[in-house]
């Protein structure tokens, strides 16, 4: 419990220097008199956005450093800079907060390890999800400092979606749930950062999307539906089906700290596979998968992957260590070891971990900690391995030594202590096993999954199991036996 607490205050902390570091990074950015704002609406008035070939070297999503690569989904920041007092009465007593993080309903619920009654509250609709402004009043202040748009409550954007409520933020973008007068239906507009480099990452994003949306013929319904794009006030807007929570809320709220059933972890693993199959077929690298990455539709039936805002072309494989975020983070990204789609095997199996167990299974608080917890838990990296990689004498000494950089508790200082791992210490299959199992048959299932996890996880990349030969797996195939 208390390690849990402690990674969330670790997580919050996090996100607060990332937030300011954005915010210092574009004050900058404006003072050397970079554009930051994106005039041509043309582009993008047609389906296909409209990239040439400069533009489309340009469009990586800008790295994100350390921090941003630690956020999670429940970022939301206040946002009531510069409301009067009564604008923001009237926001909280007009808007439903979307995020039902604590309104539960009873019922017995397959995610639940136990059956549990719930309780049943609303808390009161926060601010920050949206703003009451007069049109005409405030036109020319669309957005906050730092780009984001002030999502108004009821207002129409592109002539026909209203917008019903904020659902989420990220770094790049905040997303709007909006009800379409064409269709009736709900959809999520995720309304991009008022800011060149991030209108070229969505432009990016919406290129990969479309590229999906081609290859999935099945309509194999694992990555999220991308529907079209449009641009209001100068933030580039796209469309997509409206899905639910993400898997961190679920764990939140399912979770409670140990995990959720085995069976519903056994169905959401199935379609995260099924997920890296079509991001393979279209040679994309997701790069930053992680629970908060993953939407359930409203049955909790089924999990689609969103946020491609990282993905790249296979072919684009950068070597930078702080590609993905931090925890879900491969060895061979930290190690500088050229990378391909064994990176978001890595990432699905420690999110799956996650769901299992309700813990985080590497949670380093730097990449030289967390190559520390990888070895503790899978043993030595291979010489083979670590000569492969430009990143690796920063680790380890010249003999392949691990070199840990810790913080003394007492002076606060840096100490580098050399350590070697002779077999692990903090195996899968003990840390699997923290989880209690109620019944034989659960005990066997959860012995498969250790197998698939233990094999997804291996230190180099190509050992790594491939999302097909992960689906053939026992923890899948036996799965006929014990509905
Ligand atoms: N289709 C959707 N349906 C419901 N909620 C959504 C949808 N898309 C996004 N969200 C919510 O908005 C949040 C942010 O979305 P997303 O991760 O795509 O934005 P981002 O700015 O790229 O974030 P990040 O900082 O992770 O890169 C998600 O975690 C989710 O809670």
């Amino acid at each position: 419990m208390s390690e849990a607490k402690l990674t969330e205050d670790e997580i919050i902390e996090q996100r607060r220097l990332r937030r300011r570091q954005i915010l210092l990074k574009y004050q900058n950015v404006q003072q050397a008199g970079e554009k930051s704002t994106v005039t041509d609406n043309s582009v993008l008035q047609s389906k296909q956005p409209v990239i040439g070939s400069e533009e489309k070297q340009s469009l990586k999503r800008p790295e994100r450093n350390e921090a941003q690569n630690d956020q999670t989904n429940a970022q939301q920041q206040p946002r009531d800079e510069g409301k009067s007092e009564p604008a923001l009465k009237k926001a909280k007593t007009i808007v439903k907060e979307d995020d039902d993080d604590d309104e539960e309903e009873e019922e017995d619920d397959m995610f639940a390890d136990t059956p549990t009654r719930k309780t049943k509250h609303r808390k009161e609709a926060s601010s920050d999800v949206a703003v009451t402004r007069k049109f005409g009043v405030m036109e020319d202040v669309w957005d906050d400092l730092e780009g984001y748009y002030k999502v108004v409550l009821l207002e129409e954007l592109d002539g026909r979606y209203v917008v019903q409520s904020n659902l989420g933020k990220g770094v790049f973008s905040s997303v709007v749930k909006v009800l379409d007068q064409k269709t009736g239906k709900l959809f999520a507009v995720k309304i991009i950062r008022n800011n060149e480099t991030m209108y070229k990452a969505g432009l990016k994003e919406i290129s990969i999307f479309e590229r999906l949306k081609q290859a999935d013929e099945n309509n194999s319904q694992t990555i999220v539906h991308y529907e079209r794009n449009f641009m209001h006030k100068h933030h580039l807007c796209m469309v997509f089906e409206m899905l639910s929570l993400n898997l961190r809320d679920i764990l939140k709220k399912f979770g409670r700290g140990v995990g959720l059933n085995i069976k519903a972890v056994r169905v959401y693993a199935y379609q995260m596979f099924k997920a890296l199959i079509l991001l393979k077929k279209c040679n994309i690298l997701h790069a930053d998968i992680k629970p908060d990455n993953m939407l359930v539709n409203e049955k909790r039936n089924l999990v689609k992957i969103c946020d491609l805002g990282s993905a790249s072309d296979a072919s684009e494989n950068e070597i930078t260590p702080y590609l993905v975020s931090r925890f879900y983070r491969a060895p061979e990204i930290i190690l500088g070891i050229p990378y391909s789609f064994p990176i978001d095997i890595w990432s699905v199996a420690c999110s799956i971990f996650e769901l299992y167990t309700g813990h985080i299974l590497f949670a380093g608080r730097s990449n030289n900690q967390m190559l520390k917890q990888m070895m503790e838990c899978k043993g030595h990296f291979s010489h083979k391995v670590l000569k492969r990689g430009q990143f690796t004498n920063d680790h380890f000494d010249e003999h392949y030594n691990f070199i840990s950089v810790e913080i003394d508790p007492i002076t606060g200082r840096e100490i580098r202590k050399p350590m070697n791992f002779v077999k692990p210490t903090n195996d899968l299959k003990s840390r699997v096993r923290e989880t209690p199992t109620s019944t034989p048959q659960e005990g066997v299932i959860q012995n498969d999954l250790v197998l698939l996890l233990d094999r997804c996880l291996e230190l180099n990349p190509e050992k790594r199991l491939t999302p097909e030969e992960a689906l053939e797996q026992p923890f899948f195939k036996n799965a006929s036996l014990f509905r």
